[in-house]
């Protein structure tokens, strides 16, 4: 497998709560890759929280910050990068993304819901009822999500493994077809 993705990144996108995190870290080890969080960037550079930086600075400079962490971290290679749920919105995002395999984890509403009940640490599921402010986001969203190369649709019983699993059944089959310019390129760097 690791021989067919030749170097190239995966970026994990999707809504918060659809495990971008949590199997990004089970993807990465089982390739031998490293891993990245987006999230964890941001708040390690600026020394910040995720809602301390919503609350004090705002939400666009939130978004500035995410855009510039991308820039930095799409230039490596072997890597699985989990991204923040929000990362699609900018098209200038999408420049970066495309430096590497784009992948698209869909978790059902009713399961995200069951997940962030009680999270505290996502500043956009605050003080709002959780189901209709994701139902919102989602379809706002959803046309951007399928903008990735590859969607994962998750079951609510999988586990990280199961869906490691998946995602490395189906990378072959649109790799071999549609991003061999994309392995050559970054074999030759
Ligand atoms: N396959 C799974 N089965 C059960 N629970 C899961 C699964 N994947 C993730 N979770 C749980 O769901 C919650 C959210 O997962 P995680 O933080 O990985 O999501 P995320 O996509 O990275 O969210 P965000 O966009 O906010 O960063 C965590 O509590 C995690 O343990
Ligand atoms: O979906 C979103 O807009 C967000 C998702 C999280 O990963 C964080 O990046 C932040 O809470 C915003
Ligand atoms: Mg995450």
């Amino acid at each position: 497998m690791t021989d067919l993705i030749r170097g190239l990144s995966i970026f994990l996108v999707g809504m918060m709560g659809t495990g971008k995190t949590t199997v990004g870290q089970v993807l990465a080890k089982q390739l031998g890759y490293r891993f990245f969080d987006t999230d964890v960037l941001i708040e390690r550079v600026t020394q910040q929280s995720i809602s301390e930086i919503f609350t004090i600075q705002g939400e666009e400079a939130f978004r500035d910050i995410e855009s510039q962490i991308l820039m930095e971290v799409c230039a490596c290679t072997k890597s699985v990068i989990a991204t923040g749920g929000g990362i699609v919105l900018r098209p200038k995002n999408w420049s970066y993304l495309r430096h590497g395999l784009v992948i698209w984890l869909d978790v059902p509403t009713n399961v995200l819901v069951q997940r962030l009940l009680l999270d505290t640490t996502r500043p956009l599921l605050q003080e709002t009822e959780l189901k209709p402010k994701l139902e919102t986001l989602m379809d706002s969203r959803k046309r951007l999500y399928s903008e990735a190369d590859l969607h994962i649709s998750i079951e609510n019983a999988q586990t990280p493994e199961e869906i490691v699993a998946q995602i490395l059944d189906r990378i072959p089959l649109i790799i071999l077809p549609e991003k061999a310019s994309y392995s050559v390129k970054i074999e030759e760097n």
